[in-house]
Parts: structure tokens; sequence; C-alpha cells
């Protein structure tokens, strides 16, 4: 039996962050991991660093999160390429759902497809929340209540920042073991260790697709942006401004590499998350050696062509105001 642990969480929670630590400590890099990114621009590969082989991206146009049939082929392919020696042995199997997707089809899959059944065992459910911005997902998002609802471990993320909501996590799931780390640096063996499912879990799950038409936040989109050319720094800066202001809270996440012209040379690492920008972060090389801005974001009606237009503008300023000087 290959175990399968699901490691869900809001947009943003520190999904990525979690499982790039996980798969650098040698005792828990013989994972494969399945990403199920949401929107067209594929991004988490080349942040987490997994080797090609083991790594599967379950990318989908669809909002809701990895529909039960792709996951089941997915999961099924991989073990076959194992079995056949296509690809490194691996102990485990680690899912990162896109942050708006609802857990409970990933693991009716689990639960009830009798070949994946024959093959793999749901070893647990772990939901990160986000200390900064956790409490506001729980209470503007069904999809990070039901996350927590399905959790068998909670981690905290970002304790650094803001005091964790536990009394927001604790209404919603009064007894999954729950414990805080920075930057990711939890105990992969706390994290990731089988957790039988709780009795109650097919009656949760049960329930929870009797309302499935609720699980959605309405009106959320993802709009992808790419460019050739580097990006000034004081473009960016603007643009991030620009956008946070019109959209406010209905921003939810911006994540992507660029091309600064300050520095084309290495990928800057973009994240922000509602309205917190985070530090950049720089990788060594371009991924693939294709020196290309990549941009994701995802909101709650913003106008498709806004930020590719705002962008526009922005740079066009930036550049008559360094001719005048
Ligand atoms: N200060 C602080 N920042 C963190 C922590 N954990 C993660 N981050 C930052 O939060 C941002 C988002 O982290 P990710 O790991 O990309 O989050 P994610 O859940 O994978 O995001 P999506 O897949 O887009 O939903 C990044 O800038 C991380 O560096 C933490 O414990 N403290």
């Amino acid at each position: 039996m290959i175990p399968v642990t699901v490691v869900t969480g809001f947009l943003g929670a520190g999904k990525t962050t979690l499982l790039r630590r996980v798969l650098r400590d040698p005792a828990w890099a013989d994972s494969a991991v399945i990403v199920n990114e949401f929107g067209e621009i594929s991004l988490d590969h080349d942040l987490i660093a997994v080797s090609e082989e083991r790594f599967v991206s379950a990318a989908t146009g669809c909002l809701c999160c990895l529909a039960r049939d792709d996951l089941t082929r997915t999961l099924l392919d991989l073990a076959a390429q194992r079995a056949a020696g296509a690809v490194p042995p691996y102990a485990r199997v680690l899912i990162e759902t896109s942050g708006l997707a609802d857990p409970a089809p990933v693991l009716h899959a689990l639960m009830q497809d009798a070949a994946l059944g024959a093959t793999h065992a749901l070893a647990g459910v772990v939901t990160l929340v986000d200390a900064a911005q956790g409490a506001a997902a729980l209470s503007r998002h069904p999809e990070a209540r039901r996350q927590v609802m399905l959790a068998d471990r909670i981690l905290v993320t970002k304790p650094d920042l803001a005091t964790p909501p536990e009394a927001a996590i604790r209404a919603l799931n009064p007894v999954a073991p729950l414990r805080a780390a920075v930057q990711g640096a939890a105990e992969p063996g706390w994290l990731l260790a089988p957790a039988p499912p709780p009795e109650h879990l097919p009656a949760l799950l049960a329930a929870m697709q009797a309302e499935a038409a609720a699980r959605h936040t309405p009106g959320l989109g993802a709009i992808a942006l790419e460019r050739e050319a580097p990006l000034p720094a004081l473009a960016l800066t603007l643009w991030l401004q620009g956008l946070a202001e019109h959209a406010g809270p209905r921003l939810l996440r911006l994540k992507g590499l660029v091309a600064l012209t300050e520095c084309p040379e290495r990928p800057a690492v973009l994240q922000a998350v509602q309205h917190l920008v985070h530090p950049l972060d720089w990788l060594d090389s371009w991924p693939g050696g294709e020196r290309r801005s990549r941009l994701m974001i995802i909101g709650e009606r913003i106008p498709r062509h806004f930020p590719a237009r705002l962008l526009a503008a922005i740079e066009a300023e930036v550049a008559a105001e360094a001719a005048r000087r």
C-alpha cells in the first residue's frame, strides 16, 4: 500500500513552503508529489524544486479542485510507472491541493475507488492555516472552512506574523492535533505519520457532498500575465500598489517569477496573500533557462484585462519619467 497524504490550506497558507522543506529532509525525500494548481500558469514545480520524475502537476482549469477521475488516473499511472521502474521508487505520495480546493472529492476518490483502494491508503489530511490571514479566510470562504473541518492535523503557519486564530479553528475542528511552525519548519514525522481516518469521516463527507453547491466563493477567477521584457522594480512596486487599491480584499493571491531590469539574470519570486506582500525571494537561475516573467492573480471579480492594462500604463509612465530626468 502506498500511503497518500493530502496537504491542503487556503491560498497562500504556505503549502509549497512546507513541501519544499519536507522534501529537503533526506528521510522524506523519497516522496512523489502531485500538485494541483488552479490557473493557466504553473509555478509550484519551480518553487518546490523536486526531481522531474517524482513530480506531477495536475493543473486544472476548474476552480473547484482536482476532479476525482483525474486524481485516480494520476495516482494509478504513477504507481504503474513505479512498478515498471520508469520512475524512481517512492515511499509515499503527497498531494498539494490548490488553495481553493475542497478536499472532499480527493478523499472520496481515495476511500471509494476500488482500484485505488487496492494500492493506495489515505494517510491523512494536513491542513495549513495562515496565522496572519487565516481568520479572515475562514470567515469569508467556505473552501477554507471545509479544509479545516476535514483535517487530521492542523499546522498554523506564519506564527511569526500574527497570533494564530485558534478559537476560529477549534470551532470547526475541535479534535485535530494542532501545531505552529515558521516557514514550514514542522516535524515531518508528526505531520505525515499515517492517521487512521476518523470514524465520523464518511458521515462528514456525505454531509459535505449534500451541500456541494455552497462550497465555493462566487465570482472567483485567475488571471495570468506573461511578458518577455524585464520590468523596472519601481513599475512593479507601483503596479502592486495599484492592484491592491483597486481590488482591496477581492485580491486573494498573487504569485509569480519576475525578471527585473535591475537583475534580469535571476528570477525574483513575488508572493502576495491578500494585502500582504511577502519580501521578494530569488531563485538561482531561470527554470528551463527561459527568461520570461510569469504572474498569476487570483481574485474575486477582478476585470480580466485590468492587471495587464494597469501594468502597461505604469510602465509607460515610469519610462516617460526616466526620459524627463
Ligand atoms: N513570514 C512567514 N512567511 C511565510 C511562512 N510560511 C510561508 N510564508 C510565505 O508565504 C507566502 C506563500 O507561501 P506558499 O508556500 O507559496 O503558499 P501556498 O499555500 O503554497 O500558496 P498557493 O499554492 O498559491 O495557495 C510565501 O511568500 C512564503 O515565503 C511563515 O511561516 N512565515
